[in-house]
């Protein structure tokens, strides 16, 4: 049995406003393993992305718990949380968010100093190395507005993971980019998962969940339907077309 990395336990969310309480997360309870990738699916409004904020401690819950490798985290001082954020999970948004007056490589780079007990040579050299992995060696001194989507994208994949985070957050990593870029995020996203990297995403995209060896299906605010699958290989469009069609007959069943 893999190690549970964040629990959710009756996680319930709601927001109140112009006194109108909307319930959007119901008694949710769920477990994030070690080394999975984890997608988390379902139709819009149905609340991943405030699932993701919860679990990730970005978000309060208003009523259970979330715990981290079996701490609760519900009730942690601000700035407790925020060392937790920084230390222990990364995250991938939609946007790249990258800083506009740092280049690529201080972008990674920055966010690493707070390592604790980590060097700045250290953080240097492992920046450098993501710069690597990521395939920006060429853009690495280049500020964001002078390199594409795809390569802002990439610079904030390497980002989250600067830290060597117990689990990476991304919410909905390939939803502003195109087919290509979309495909070496996803590769990236992958690589990092095949080297031992947990990640939870949130998509909508049938063409990313297939990625994952977990996707689950969240319709109002309930996890409705959980679907294992064998870690994905990068294969031929046979395999990619086999898996869609798993993943699509399951979403089906779902009324999807
Ligand atoms: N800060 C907020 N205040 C009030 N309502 C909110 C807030 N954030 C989210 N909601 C509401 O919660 C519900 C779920 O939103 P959420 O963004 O989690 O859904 P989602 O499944 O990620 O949607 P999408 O796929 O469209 O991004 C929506 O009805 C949304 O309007």
């Amino acid at each position: 049995m893999k190690p549970i990395i964040i629990q959710a336990e009756r996680l319930s969310k709601s927001y109140a406003a112009d006194g109108v309480q909307t319930h959007v997360l119901s008694n949710v309870d769920l477990a994030l393993y070690e080394g999975d990738f984890t997608a988390v699916m379902g139709p819009s409004g149905s609340g991943k992305s405030t699932l993701l904020y919860c679990l990730s401690g970005m978000d309060t819950v208003t009523a259970g718990d979330v715990l981290y490798r079996g701490s609760s985290i519900t009730s942690l001082r601000e700035q407790d949380m925020a060392e937790l954020r920084a230390q222990r999970f990364g995250f991938v948004f939609q946007q790249a968010h990258l800083v506009s007056n740092l280049t690529l490589f201080e972008n990674i780079a920055v966010p690493g100093y707070l390592k604790a007990g980590r060097s700045a040579a250290a953080t240097r050299a492992v920046a450098s190395a993501l710069v690597d992995r990521m395939d920006l060696a060429g853009d690495a001194h280049h500020l964001p507005s002078q390199t594409s989507g795809g390569q802002q994208q990439r610079c904030a994949v390497a980002r989250s993971v600067v830290n060597g985070p117990d689990v990476v957050f991304a919410d909905e990593p390939t939803g502003a980019l195109n087919r290509a870029n979309t495909l070496e995020v996803l590769s990236l996203l992958c690589e990092l998962n095949a080297a031992g990297q947990s990640i939870c995403m949130v998509t909508h995209d049938v063409q990313c969940a297939v990625r994952a060896n977990r996707i689950l299906y969240l319709e109002d605010g309930v996890i409705k339907g959980e679907l294992d699958l064998p870690a994905y290989l990068e294969g031929d469009a046979a395999y990619l077309k086999a898996r869609e069609a798993q993943v699509n007959a399951w979403l089906s069943s779902l009324s999807w």
